[in-house]
């Protein structure tokens, strides 16, 4: 559905030269959520604002739907643009316009008759859930709630295509929550393909079919989510999945933590899951082999495209051999271990 091929962008900055975009290439298969991560600064937006043409590349081709977009005359490309709608971070709503008539703008603009605006603003409304709002202006919404007006209005022209610009960068974390889950039910439920950019691993776990990471405007690893999860291959993937699966010791452990185990202290481990861990019953077998008891203080266990990671701290109740034992043990079952000190 969307494919970009060894796209280049530069912009010129005064007297020199900025490469945003170096030899991007990706496809997104019709029906797919394709998740693109990078840190600030890296190339994101200019990338996504390609795939509608908002930026023109300096080289390489836009494909979408297939229709190669760098070679249509502008009535042409205005009728493609309208099967790939856009979201932004700041929802770019008009502030005179009640909701109504937000979601109703580009219905107005294309000519659709008054009667069928109106049912299919309706539609969307209830789609959104927002039908209690319809009356309301933007200024009395939360971000949640203009973020599904925002979705609501580019889902009027029916789009094929759905490019969401830090679309949750601006939300609380349940917000967030709540508007990954509206995109994934208007993925599955209207076929719709997107293609998202964040700087959040968080995102791109929760809806993601595949991911691509991207650093001074080159992709530098594209795959499955699961795939990527369980064999990351560079530095800064492997960074942004540990980013996701941060865990906080709490204020107890850490006022006692110390670097030795004296005064009878036990190690304080932490066991972090990937895909290429063994899933095997690791704490009952660390007692039953070791004679070595655990107790799980801190832990978040997730799924990302069906594989399992996570990280543990865990408290074992061990002594000086035991402890080395116990770390070995979990290495051979590939859970990274890491000895944070003695509590
Ligand atoms: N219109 C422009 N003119 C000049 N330079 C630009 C322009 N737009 C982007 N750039 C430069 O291109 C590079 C990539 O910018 P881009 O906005 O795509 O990154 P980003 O990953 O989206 O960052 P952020 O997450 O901070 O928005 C940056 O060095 C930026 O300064």
């Amino acid at each position: 559905m969307i494919e970009l091929k060894n796209i280049t962008k530069t912009f010129r900055q005064k007297d020199r030269v900025v490469t945003a975009l170096n030899g991007v290439s990706l496809q997104v298969s019709k029906g797919k959520i394709f998740g693109v991560i990078g840190a600030s600064g890296a190339g994101k937006s200019t990338l996504i604002r390609c795939v509608n043409l908002l930026e023109k590349p300096t080289s390489g081709k836009v494909i979408v739907d297939g229709q190669d977009l760098l070679q249509l005359s502008a009535p042409q490309l205005a009728q493609a643009r309208r099967q790939i709608g856009m979201i932004f971070q700041h929802f770019n709503l008009l502030s005179s316009r009640t909701v109504f008539d937000n979601i109703a703008l580009p219905l107005e603009l294309s000519n659709t008759p008054k009667q069928e605006i109106n049912t299919r603003v309706l539609d969307l409304l209830a789609l959104v859930g927002l039908q209690e709002k319809q009356h309301d202006y933007p200024s009395s919404l939360s971000g949640g709630q203009k973020q599904r007006v925002a979705i609501a209005r580019t889902l009027a022209s029916n789009p094929k295509v759905l490019l969401c610009d830090e679309a949750t960068s601006a939300l609380d974390p349940e917000t967030t929550g709540s508007i990954l889950k509206l995109l994934k039910d208007i993925n599955q439920r209207l076929n719709i393909t997107i293609l998202l950019i964040t700087h959040e691993m968080n995102v791109v776990k929760s809806i993601c079919d595949e991911v691509g990471v991207i650093s001074n405007g080159q992709l530098i690893e594209q795959g499955t989510v699961a795939d990527i999860f369980s064999h990351p291959t560079t530095e800064l993937t492997k960074k942004f999945i540990a980013s996701s699966l941060e865990i906080e010791l709490p204020e107890n452990f850490k006022n006692r933590l110390s670097n030795t185990p004296d005064g009878g202290k036990h190690p304080l481990i932490q066991l972090e899951f990937s895909g290429q861990s063994v899933n095997d019953p690791v704490l009952s077998e660390t007692a039953r082999t070791f004679g070595v008891d655990c107790n799980i203080i801190s832990a978040r266990m997730e799924y990302a495209g069906g594989v399992k990671f996570g990280v543990m701290l865990i408290e074992a109740y061990s002594t000086g051999e035991q402890t080395k034992q116990v770390l070995a043990y979990f290495e051979d079952k590939r859970i990274k271990t890491q000895l944070i000190g003695y509590v």
